[in-house]
């Protein structure tokens, strides 16, 4: 039987009700742009693609070599070569009988042809041809609208457009896409400790570290950033922000001062200025984070402590994000991994430790911790490519025994 944690606190939102209430709350922003399709990766469609066009546009070779009517091989006789059909070049003429055309690799196959022949497989002597082996009717013929029939509905509005979409978008010929606008994200780190990185620090300061790493996940997630900076633990300061950021933002990102110390003022002027969805969740690291919306913009407040900040970032505020963008969240990511190192926990929370995953020498998955797990130790989580994901009401676990693990630096939402 699992010790009883009696330090937690009652009332902490199971993690997937947080989600949950997140995702429920949450809608894609309104408006939409054109862009053109190079640009297109990873933005979300607004609008369904239908093709006007087939593709292949026409029957075509898929190899180089002769187009010929596959009934003239019956007779054995040479055929008689009486032209060429090269890829943006095609041969107007027909295949009469006993005739054949030299092809290439996307040419259009010419009229009264049926059957293409490698010519790997095939004996040229001046201006006529023998085939030296088998060969089946409608050989190496790439069919029209085969791929793509015209006014086929390629991609659904609400997909995120991926290098091969936009592949198959421009091969029928569209150069620009409708995709819903980027959600504009405002962010602010607070601390009267806190440094730009390169600056000078004095005596208790340190390197804002959140908002850098968040400006960075940010622009890996594609989204437009209002960076309004490091401000003071100043109750004025944080409201001017929020409320700044509520007016020009589609939604508000802080790190820090959402506990219960007295200088954490984030979270009290939400309430002040606006609503508190939740606040506090059953989850280690990242406990205090709080939801809530200030004039109807979303706000996620992330804890300051850097690992908890980043793991409330990937656990909860990447599937709200990925709504806002248009995107439907597929639920994490889990893949099971056979623990090499024995893992303290005690119930009342959902445990998300940093480990190290691989194959084995027998092609099995199996995951170690990396070695201090506190949520201001840095060093573990750069060297971490995977969550441990230990069940809210687990106690600790042994070695050898399977866990739930979700890989780290997959796409972001
Ligand atoms: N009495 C209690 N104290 C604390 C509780 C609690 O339940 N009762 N919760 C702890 C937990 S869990 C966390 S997480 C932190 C979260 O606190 P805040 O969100 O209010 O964050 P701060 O107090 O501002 O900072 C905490 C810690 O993180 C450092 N920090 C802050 N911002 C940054 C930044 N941008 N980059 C790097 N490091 C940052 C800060 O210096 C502090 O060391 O509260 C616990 N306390
Ligand atoms: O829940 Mo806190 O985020 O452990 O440090």
């Amino acid at each position: 039987m699992p010790a009883i944690d009696c330090c937690s606190q009652p009332g902490l939102m199971p993690i997937e009700s947080a989600r949950e209430t997140l995702l429920q709350a949450l809608k894609p922003v309104s408006g939409t742009e054109v862009i053109s399709l190079a640009q297109a990766t990873g933005r979300v469609l607004a609008e369904n693609v239908v093709s006007t066009v087939n593709l292949p546009p026409c029957d075509n070779s898929a190899m180089d070599g002769y187009a010929l009517r596959f009934e003239d091989l019956a007779s054995g006789l040479p055929l008689e070569l009486i032209g060429k059909s090269f890829a943006g070049a095609p041969f107007d003429g027909v295949v009469n009988p006993g005739t054949c055309v030299r092809i290439m690799t996307g040419a259009a196959l010419p009229a009264g042809a049926d059957t293409v022949v490698m010519q790997e497989n095939v004996d040229a002597q001046g201006e006529s041809i023998r085939i030296t082996c088998d060969v089946r009717p409608g050989d190496h013929i790439r069919r029209c609208g085969e791929d793509v029939a015209e006014g086929s509905s390629l991609l659904q509005a609400g997909e995120r457009i991926s290098v091969p979409h936009i592949a198959l978008i421009a091969a029928v010929g569209v150069g620009n896409v409708t995709v819903v606008r980027k959600p504009v994200v405002a962010l602010f780190s607070t601390g009267d400790e806190l440094r730009q990185p390169g600056d000078a620090l004095s005596k208790g300061d340190i390197y804002d570290s959140n908002r850098i790493a968040l400006l960075a996940a940010l622009a890996q997630m594609d989204l437009d950033v209002l960076d309004l900076g490091i401000l003071p633990d100043n109750k004025q300061t944080i409201s001017d922000a929020l409320e700044r950021a509520a007016k020009e933002a589609d939604a508000i990102i802080t790190s820090g001062g959402v506990s219960v110390g007295e200088a954490d003022y984030t979270r009290e002027v939400l309430e002040e200025l606006g609503e508190i969805g939740f606040w506090k969740v059953a989850m280690k690291p990242g406990k205090p984070f709080a939801f809530g919306f200030l004039q109807g913009t979303p706000f996620f407040g992330l804890p300051g402590n850097p690992v908890s900040a980043l793991v409330t970032f990937y656990q909860l505020t990447v599937p709200a994000l990925g709504v806002m963008k248009g995107i439907k969240w597929s639920g994490p990511q889990t893949l099971q991994a056979k623990l090499l190192k024995p893992l303290k926990k005690k119930p009342g929370r959902t445990d998300f430790q940093r480990g190290v995953y691989r194959s084995d020498e027998n092609g099995e998955l199996v995951v170690e911790p990396v070695g201090a797990q506190g949520s201001h130790i840095l060093t573990g989580l750069a060297a971490a490519n995977c969550f441990i994901v230990l069940a809210r009401e687990s106690g600790s676990v042994e070695a050898g025994d399977r866990v739930a693990i979700e890989p780290l630096g997959v796409p972001l939402g």
